[in-house]
């Protein structure tokens, strides 16, 4: 599992390790972890030209100490002080006496021009979101070279506790980060610009609290897998019901249920109109058309906007099982829900639930995630390139897992089907949602193989997902 803390958190847990060990020693143990993933992603130290970025701060420090190992393993280092009567002293100290210097101010062009890595020690935890004129001006000339960048801890000027850039901003090609994950670097858009997140070990475990964001591996995933023993039937492995698709969507039907029977479960019920039950059958005789007693339903995708779909969403909702809700069927999603509920919005659809712009979700996808999740009492599945799962016990999960090339038509009928059959084995709404798009967006890397593939191919690789993670559990 990997864990994201909030700033106050990890303040706290640095604080209390601190207490045990000699000064000095978070500090090195950071500088330590940046340096050799500097030296990972340059293919080794030995003449390359390092520009570091420092702020006043102890983020500041730990690219200067970093600094320092690189100018001993023979890289050129040089160092531009954003604010020089404050730089770390011990840092800058460090820095010189391996032989590295700092750039005047007029020769600060030409040495990013010249640079290999830019390390990002602008600012850290201790940041407020965006940078300062300064920061910005030589992070512009930085983008202008195209120079790859190294974030010290976090890209600075995101919003470090929510992922939000409201300001500019590093984008890193790497992110060290240390101790644990911060909630930015795993939620869009700061995700994005904090690029792969490489996490240095500095001993903060034993005193970091219940994180404020999780996000599932491969063998948490395996983990949570519900698989059938020698007692198991169809019933007991799980009955999913699919309300989904019209006679105007007929292929929202045919791809939730494709979703569904990739997934772990004993049967689909397809419940729906006459020319999309007629398709649904003719592509798998296994499933049964018309109403009967079931273990979750999936209702929404594909419904279409005539009113008295209106009625299938709230039947669905009375029923005494837990319920995904997708796509067309989350306009009728009025009241507070009761029971278990998975609700699968994109970005416009919450916007709509929500009534505000949809560019407005875009920025804040945490935020309003969670407000969702509050006020319709439901797990709220988010989707997009890093999807958030916000349930309304306050848990939150994010998959970063995935391709590009699955965002494709169907793509989120696909979703819901997996997701519903997690439901119907047994997953509460936040390990169905955040276990269905991990198995999701897996099959959509299996399937891509870096090349376009449309929702059917995603469905079909379900099974190779899931015996892919199943193959992870216990490393
Ligand atoms: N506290 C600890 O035990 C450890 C801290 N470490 C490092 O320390 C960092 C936190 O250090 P600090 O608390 O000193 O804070 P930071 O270095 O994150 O930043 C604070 C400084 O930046 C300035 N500042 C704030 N917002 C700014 C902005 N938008 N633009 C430009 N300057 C801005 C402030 O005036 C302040 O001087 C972590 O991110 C990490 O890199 C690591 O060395 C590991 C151990
Ligand atoms: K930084």
């Amino acid at each position: 599992m990997r864990t994201a803390h909030s700033v106050v958190q990890i303040r706290a847990a640095e604080a209390a390790l601190m207490a045990t060990v000699p000064d000095g020693t978070l500090m090195d143990r950071a500088a330590t972890g940046l340096a050799t993933a500097c030296v990972d992603f340059l293919g080794g130290a030995y003449g390359a030209d390092v520009v570091i970025v420092a702020g006043s701060g102890a983020n500041g420090g730990d690219a200067l100490y970093a600094g320092a190992r690189l100018a001993r393993r023979g890289a050129r280092v040089a160092a531009i002080l954003l604010d020089p009567g404050k730089a770390h002293a011990g840092g800058l100290a460090a820095l010189r006496s391996a032989g590295g210097h700092v750039v005047p101010e007029d020769e600060r062009e030409d040495a990013v021009a010249r640079a290999d890595l830019v390390l990002d020690g602008i600012v850290g935890i201790g940041g407020k979101p965006g940078l300062r004129p300064e920061a910005a001006a030589v992070m512009e000339l930085v983008e202008r070279y195209d120079v790859p960048v190294v974030a010290v801890d976090v890209p600075s000027g995101i919003d470090v506790d929510t992922g939000e850039t409201p300001e500019p901003h590093v984008r890193a090609a790497v992110t060290v980060t240390f101790g644990t994950h911060k909630v930015g670097l795993l939620v869009d858009p700061g995700a994005s610009a904090a690029g792969v997140v490489h996490l240095v070990d500095i001993g903060l475990g034993p005193y970091l609290p219940d994180p404020v964001v999780e996000s599932l591996q491969a063998s948490d995933v395996a983990a949570l897998l519900p698989a059938p023993d020698r007692t198991s039937h169809k019933y007991t492995r799980g009955v999913l019901g699919v309300v989904a698709g019209s006679d105007q969507y007929t292929g929202a039907a045919v791809l939730a249920v494709s979703g569904a029977l990739g997934g772990p479960l004993g049967m689909v019920r397809y419940v729906g109109p006459d020319e999309p039950a007629r398709l649904v059958r003719a592509r798998w005789p296994e499933v049964v058309a018309g109403e009967g007693r079931v273990q979750a339903w999936v209702v929404g995708s594909g419904l279409g906007d005539a009113p008295e779909r209106a009625e299938d969403v709230a039947r669905a909702l009375a029923d005494d099982v837990p319920v995904l809700v997708d796509a067309d069927g989350l306009r009728h999603v009025l009241a507070r829900c009761e029971g278990e509920v998975l609700l699968t919005p994109h970005e416009g659809e919450l916007a709509r639930m929500l009534e505000v712009e949809r560019s407005n979700v875009t920025a804040r996808r945490l935020h309003y995630a969670c407000e969702a999740a509050d006020r319709w009492n439901a797990t709220v599945l988010l989707k997009g390139a890093t999807t958030v799962v916000a349930s309304p016990n306050g848990r939150v999960r994010v998959n970063s897992v995935g391709t590009p090339w699955v965002a494709t038509a169907g793509s989120g009928d696909v979703l819901s089907g997996i997701c519903g059959a997690l439901l119907a084995g047994g997953l509460s709404p936040l390990d169905a949602g955040s276990v269905g798009c991990f198995l999701h967006e897996t099959a959509g890397v299996l399937a891509s193989r870096g090349g376009p593939i449309v929702a059917e191919d995603i469905a079909a690789a379900l099974p190779d997902a899931y015996r892919y993670v199943r193959a992870a559990e216990g490393t």
